[in-house]
């Protein structure tokens, strides 16, 4: 390393010499790493902003920086809380703001007068405030940290419905054997449309018998809370429910999952031995979800097991009589994976003695409201905040959507309203929003498709039929205006229109 020359840049030896250096390198650093920063003096007035901060101006409705310089900051900036910094003299290091332009991970420095004279290492008075955006699209920046939220959200949540349904349920309390029991009655599947009571009355004649049940149906659907609900409502509610996801255990390990292995079995098992999931359901129920995700090796002992109702432990030489009555779900197409050579068609017909469809949501759209209000109670029973109140056009939007991940994609968007919107009353330009930004293909929501009380939506249809085209021509502007955050080019192509025509509409719509 060469040695330094006079001319060099050294560090100032003074300590107030590197305390500025040191203040004016990282203020270079947040404002080159930092999606933008922008000052307020004292009185709460933008005094300065940074050439970063200036794209999110139109997002915010401010058509240039001198229309954004010397406004009070809550006047351009929805739900900013630099006014409390600027009260308290408190930073707020970290935050999340949601506003017209989007949600943002924010940060908020007050900035404190120079002290005159010997006033030791207090700071002076707060003389403005420093705001910085950390990121936008928290939801792609912060993914890995926000999954990993709602996984710990999501398991909290499990546990307090649980102890909540065994309080109301005293079937559900303890199996014998400790913590393997079901966590979801009938009373737990939300829907009274004709496809969800068809279900429901077919799911509980299967529990009354002792047959194995097949529950075939897309993902999301309630495959595994059926599951559970069978239990419940079958002769081994008191016996234990055991669930092996068979998609989530390795090839190698499914065999010792299933049936055990003998203390050492082989080399790195535990010296104990361990017992297979038919072993800890006996007495009550195996639910073996994915079963189209079975290694074909295996498909022809999990066949013997069940027509022998006898296991034998990896390692063991010996045969051990079970007694669990089997529920296998999918949501692949079994018969074509038959029909392909992937899945032993013995198998298949041992398994579908009991076929139970579950419907995908737009099969049974009317179901959504009563869905949104459980899923919306649920998640302010965990959150502790009051439930999000869906407008009738957003529920009407949300009724219209494809839903490929059914109930629990509805869940995620009902998340995502909640976290993103400030208002408590939601409406369907809000919903448009979250359905963009998570990626969801977006269907309009002709009042025509899925009126969610027919006998109004016909009333509502009893008008003059140019009224109605207008106003559903008007909420469609509106929504796309909305997604685009106010892009007249981006909102004609939505909409897949010209710009002129755009224009022309709204024009119209104005007068
Ligand atoms: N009818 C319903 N009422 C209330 N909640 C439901 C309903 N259907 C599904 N859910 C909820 O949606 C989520 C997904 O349901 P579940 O895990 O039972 O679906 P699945 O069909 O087993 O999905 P996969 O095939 O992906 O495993 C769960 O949180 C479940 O409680």
């Amino acid at each position: 390393m060469p040695a330094p020359t006079d001319a060099s840049p050294r560090l100032p030896l003074d300590a107030d010499g590197i305390l500025a250096l040191a203040a004016r390198s990282m203020f270079h650093l947040f404002s080159s790493i930092s999606q933008g920063m922008f000052l307020v003096d004292r009185g709460g007035r933008i005094v300065w902003v940074n050439e970063g901060y200036q794209r999110f101006l139109p997002a915010l409705g401010v058509r240039s920086v001198d229309d954004f310089l010397g406004r009070q900051v809550e006047e351009v900036i929805p739900n900013t809380q630099m006014r409390q910094v600027l009260d308290t003299g408190q930073p707020i290091l970290i935050d999340l703001l949601t506003n017209r332009a989007g949600t943002f991970v924010v940060s908020r420095i007050p900035l404190h007068a120079e002290r005159e004279g010997d006033a030791g290492d207090a700071p002076g008075e707060v003389i403005g405030a420093i705001g910085i955006v950390l990121f936008d699209h928290p939801e792609t920046t912060l993914q890995p940290l926000i999954s990993k939220f709602a996984m710990l959200q999501r398991d909290l949540d499990d546990a307090r419905r649980e102890l909540a349904t065994q309080r109301a349920n005293p079937l559900l309390q303890h199996a014998p054997g400790g913590q393997r029991r079901a966590k979801y009655t009938f009373a737990s599947f939300i829907g009274s449309s004709p496809a969800a009571v068809d279900i429901k009355r077919h799911a509980r004649r299967a529990a009354q018998s002792s047959s194995p049940v097949l529950l075939l149906g897309e993902t999301g659907t309630g495959k595994e809370l059926l599951a559970h609900a069978i239990h419940t409502a079958s002769a081994r509610a008191h016996g234990p429910f055991v669930s092996l996801n068979i998609a989530a255990v390795p090839d190698t390990l499914l065999e010792a999952e299933f049936f055990g292995f003998a203390p050492g079995a082989f080399t790195g098992a535990d010296r104990k031995g361990r017992e297979g999931k038919f072993k800890l359901a006996d007495g009550g129920t195996l639910f073996l979800d994915e079963i189209g995700d079975m290694p074909m090796g295996l498909q022809a002992k999990l066949l013997r097991a069940l027509q022998e109702g006898e296991i034998e432990p990896l390692g063991s030489n010996k045969l051990v009589a079970f007694d669990a009555r089997v529920i296998a779900a999918t949501s692949r197409d079994l018969v074509a994976l038959v029909r392909d050579g992937r899945f032993r068609e013995d198998l298949y017909y041992r398994l579908n003695v009991l076929p139970l469809r579950v419907p995908p949501l737009r099969e049974r759209r009317g179901d959504i409201p009563a869905l949104v209000e459980a899923l919306g109670e649920d998640m302010a029973q965990r959150s502790g905040e009051a439930p999000p109140e869906l407008m009738p056009d957003a529920l009407a939007l949300l009724a219209a959507q494809h839903w490929r991940g059914n109930t629990r994609e509805l869940r995620n968007v009902l998340e995502q309203l909640a976290m993103r919107s400030d208002a408590t009353r939601i409406d369907a330009a809000e919903v448009q929003r979250v359905l963009a930004e998570t990626g969801l293909e977006q269907i309009a929501a002709p009042e025509t498709a899925a009126p969610i009380e027919p006998s109004a939506g016909e009333t509502r249809l009893l008008r003059p039929l140019a009224e109605q085209v207008a106003e559903l021509e008007r909420r469609a502007i509106a929504a796309a205006m909305a997604t685009t955050g106010g892009n007249k080019l981006a909102a004609a192509r939505l909409l897949g229109i010209s710009r002129a025509t755009l224009y022309d509409r709204m024009a119209v719509d104005s007068n």
